[in-house]
């Protein structure tokens, strides 16, 4: 279990993350979400070691994460970090980059773990390409890769999709999330995709203003947002009497007392966000159609 109490880390005077707490089991998978700046970053940097806490503990089972003040070589071997910078070698391989970690005692058994790692990432057919040469979605394949390579108990991981396009994003995700359960990896994923949280996380923690503002599952937070801040993560929303109301709750009907009037559509696929004008507020809502402008509709909200 990854136990995290009451941590506080700021830079130089600045705070960033106070009295923070939470804890994962082992083969969980936890996201953190919070708008850009508020320390997703600087959490999982303080969870791998590479900073030393203000205040606080954490753990992984008996072993305490200690920062570069009490260790000589940052990080430890049963945790691996793939951070938004990911430092891969340009010079070598594909391959050469995925094993770099990987014993050479039993060449046969890495050459197997590499080719499985690169099917994974689906990167098999660049396995001989210098990493110089890849575009940065697949370098950050590489990375991914080469931090499964050793099969780490815990990994953390730092917007791991955000340079790979959406063709590959959706099999990625899956590959990877799958992997990580099927070995009982515990993930830690500092995201802004709810793609990322949604199917695959256990819990999520929401950080705002240096706290954790919410700890649950994403099913509940989606269900219940507290806070606009959360409503956010999830999709288009809106403010009515106080209540945050999802777009996808607002229905057109033929008759209702909530008169409203459009302004204007966006294609979104599946259906149509239609933004209009409820008594001087701007609202969003979801419909199969495009509604002509300035049409008055009937609208009613479902639970
Ligand atoms: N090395 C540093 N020195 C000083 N301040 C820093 C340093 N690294 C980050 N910060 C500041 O700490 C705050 C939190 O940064 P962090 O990168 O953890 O946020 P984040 O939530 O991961 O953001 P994003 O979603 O944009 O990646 C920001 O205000 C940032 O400017």
């Amino acid at each position: 279990m990854l136990q995290v109490k009451d941590i506080s880390f700021g830079y130089l005077k600045n705070p960033i993350l106070q009295n923070i707490n939470f804890e994962v089991n082992s083969g969980e998978h936890l996201s953190i979400i919070g708008e850009s700046g508020s320390g997703k970053s600087t959490l999982l940097k303080l969870l791998y070691g590479e900073m030393d806490l203000n205040e606080g503990q954490i753990f992984w089972k008996d072993t305490e994460i200690l920062g570069p003040k009490h260790n000589l070589v940052v990080g430890y071997d049963f945790m691996k970090y793939v951070a938004q910078e990911f430092d891969l070698m340009p010079f070598i391989t594909v391959a050469e980059n995925i094993g770099k970690h990987l014993s050479n005692f039993y060449p046969e058994e890495k050459q197997a773990r590499i080719k499985e790692l690169l099917d994974i990432v689906e990167l098999t057919e660049f396995a001989n390409i210098k990493v110089k040469l890849l575009s940065g979605g697949q370098k950050q394949r590489v990375a991914l890769a080469r931090a499964l390579a050793n099969e780490p108990e815990i990994l953390l991981l730092d917007e791991p999709f955000s340079h790979i396009d959406n063709f590959k994003k959706q099999s990625l995700r899956r590959n990877l999330f799958n992997y990580l359960k099927d070995h009982h990896i515990t993930c830690i994923v500092a995201s802004h995709d709810k793609e990322d949280v949604l199917p695959y996380s256990d819990t999520m923690i929401v950080l705002d203003n240096h706290k954790i503002v919410a700890n649950h599952t994403p099913k509940y937070l989606f269900e219940n947002p507290e806070t606009p801040l959360i409503a956010s993560f999830f999709g288009e929303f809106n403010m009515i009497d106080d209540q945050i109301i999802y777009a996808h709750q607002i229905q057109v009907v033929e008759h209702s007392k909530l008169k409203a009037t459009v302004k204007k559509c966006y294609f979104k696929g599946p259906y149509f966000l239609i933004e209009a004008n409820l008594e001087g507020a701007t609202i969003f809502f979801e419909n199969k159609d495009c509604i002509e402008e300035n049409k008055k509709v009937s609208l009613v909200i479902k639970p």
